[in-house]
């Protein structure tokens, strides 16, 4: 049995004047991507100079305007690739790189060192100030460690007296979530008294959930509560940094956006210490399926994985939010139902809004409209298959012939598993257009007489016999039909017509699919037939049902 006994249930904050759980989500944060800082740091292979600067590359098109770009003073790689920046002179004008450090003065002046050249820099300090790493990393009281902050303050201070360039100042109450808010407050108040902000001028204050403890809600409170107590809220920008021990880091993202957070840092599909940092993009993805700019530009998921995965050699999940190899397909049968009914409501209607089951977002918004939305296993029905080949193929099947169409496929698949798209046309062809056994179609003319008849003249094929034959019906189907019993005896009604275009110009054809009855055995199949003639798709429509009916009988 689990020992849930060596655990505590964490302290929350009991703060009843919360008001975020009555806002909405209604504009994009600031982002500030840490993939190349907390999520390289994770990594079991850092990235080495050149996939750091593909990953910096891939950021940039993706309209990040603040990006962490390592902790220069802790290793000689990190230094070299943010030299590496600005003698390639590859920092935008319009983006701010961050870096990280601790509040040491070796370290801070080797960052200073660093940056030279950069016209504005984000200069990141933080230090732990949970009850728990005091107690047991630092053994200082609340005032030592204040006293850390503040020392790490001035320090940023003197060395951005002589920068050529703009330094912001950024700083983090490391494992903020353990913290007591009044003492985070305290601390964080102690270096807005020592930086000074304004409003034209700001301190970004960051409140990391360094390790995600607590459900989302419980975090939301802490940024409410420090967002609602700061001094001269508008010289702060309030950042988080949500990570995502509990799995819930981007409900816990988007609860602190409704707290008052300004701004998020994250990483590319939330790698990142541990379980990770919170996913940028499935954050920002969210506010795009609500009709929120998120003002990155997201329309390339595809690309954006695969440069993920080559630099940090970490695959995206089937399953991950919008990501996902599999995440716009259905194989089950009510969802392929569901989802075929709902593309076909969107063209009809030709709505401009996304409304399809099942879907969120349209893949091909994101660059996946060549991927399946459904895919045909044992689990699929009807309608799925019906997608497949209206989707693949153009084939507009009635709603009628489904089932019949469909029960054929089902077969296979219980044998052998997922049935691809091209064998499924390849099981439709065979079905229903290449049957010429015992009837082929060879020939026919039909003309209308008078106001309400058809006149047929017609020449098949009837177990290897030309057969030719003239009859009069109601209609060009009627008459062929009723040419044919003359000569076979075989009495049959149709009881489902329809017909349809496929493609356009002069290379459209028409599709027609007829259902048959057999009166006297009482078997009904459909039948498919294919021509650039509507009549002649029609006629070779009734050849395949009835061929379909010899089948059965056999
Ligand atoms: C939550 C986060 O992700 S924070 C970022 C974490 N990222 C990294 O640590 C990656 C890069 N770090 C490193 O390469 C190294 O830790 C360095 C280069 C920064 C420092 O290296 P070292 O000084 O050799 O070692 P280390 O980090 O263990 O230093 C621990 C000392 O720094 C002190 N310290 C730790 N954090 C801070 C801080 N933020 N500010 C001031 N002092 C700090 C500790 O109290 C400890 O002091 P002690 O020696 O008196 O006990
Ligand atoms: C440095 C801080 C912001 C950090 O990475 C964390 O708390 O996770």
């Amino acid at each position: 049995m689990l020992n849930y006994k060596r655990y505590k249930r964490v302290p929350v904050l009991n703060y009843p004047k919360r008001e975020w759980p009555n806002k909405e989500i209604q504009k994009a944060p600031i982002w500030c991507s840490v993939d190349l800082r907390d999520g390289n740091q994770a990594l079991i292979e850092p990235m080495v100079v050149e996939e750091k600067i593909e990953m910096f590359q891939l950021l940039l098109k993706l309209g990040f305007k603040e990006i962490e770009i390592g902790f220069p003073a802790a290793s000689q790689i990190e230094y070299d690739f943010l030299r590496e920046l600005v003698d390639r002179n590859m920092i935008p004008d319009d983006v701010v790189v961050q870096v990280l450090v601790q509040c040491r003065e070796h370290l801070i002046a080797r960052t200073f060192e660093a940056i030279q050249g950069i016209k504005q820099v984000i200069v990141h300090i933080y230090n732990s100030t949970s009850t728990l790493q005091r107690d047991v990393v630092f053994n200082k009281n609340r005032e030592e460690i204040k006293e850390i902050a503040i020392e790490g303050t001035r320090l940023v201070k003197k060395y951005a007296k002589d920068f050529p360039g703009k330094i912001i100042l950024e700083y983090s109450p490391e494992s903020f979530t353990g913290t007591e808010v009044d003492f985070a407050l305290d601390i964080c108040t102690a270096v807005q008294n020592e930086w000074q902000p304004t409003p034209d001028n700001k301190l970004i204050i960051n409140l990391p959930a360094t390790v995600e403890m607590t459900t989302p809600n419980a975090y939301a409170d802490q940024i409410e509560w420090m967002s609602r107590n700061f001094k001269d809220r508008d010289s702060i920008i309030l950042s988080v940094h949500p990570h995502n021990d509990r799995g819930t880091g981007i409900a816990a993202t988007e609860l602190a956006l409704l707290a008052g957070a300004d701004r998020v840092e994250g990483t590319l599909f939330g790698n990142g210490e541990r379980t990770g940092n919170v996913d940028i993009l499935t954050v920002a993805y969210n506010m795009f399926s609500q009709g929120i700019d998120p003002e990155l530009e997201l329309d390339h998921i595809n690309e954006i994985v695969e440069i993920y995965e080559r630099c940090c050699k970490i695959p995206v999940h089937i399953r991950h939010p919008y990501a996902g190899k599999l995440v716009f397909t259905a194989f089950s049968g009510s969802h392929q139902d569901a989802i075929n009914k709902g593309v076909r409501a969107l063209k009809e209607r030709k709505s401009k809004i996304w409304e399809v089951p099942y879907l969120p977002i349209d893949p091909s918004d994101v660059g996946r409209e060549y991927e399946p939305i459904v895919r045909i296993n044992s689990q699929s029905g009807k309608g799925g298959v019906a997608f497949v080949m209206d989707s693949y193929y153009g084939y507009k099947l009635p709603k009628a012939m489904h089932k019949e169409f469909a029960a054929v496929i089902q077969k296979i698949s219980e044998e052998q598993g997922e049935v691809a798209p091209e064998q499924i046309m390849d099981v439709f062809a065979n079905e229903y257009l290449h049957i010429n056994e015992p009837f082929e179609f060879v020939k026919v003319k039909v003309e209308d007489v008078g106001d309400t008849d058809t006149h047929a003249d017609l020449i098949f094929k009837y177990k290897g016999e030309i057969i030719s034959v003239e009859a009069v019906g109601n209609g060009p189907i009627d008459s062929v039909k009723r040419a044919i019993r003359k000569k076979t005896g075989i009495d049959t009604k149709v009881l489902d017509y329809t017909e349809h275009a496929m493609g356009e110009g002069s290379h459209a054809k028409a599709a027609a699919y007829i259902q048959i009855l057999d009166r006297k055995t009482g078997n009904a199949t459909f039948g498919v037939g294919v021509s650039s003639n509507i009549t002649r798709a029609s006629i070779r429509a009734v050849f395949s049902a009835l061929n379909r009916l010899a089948k059965k009988e056999q």
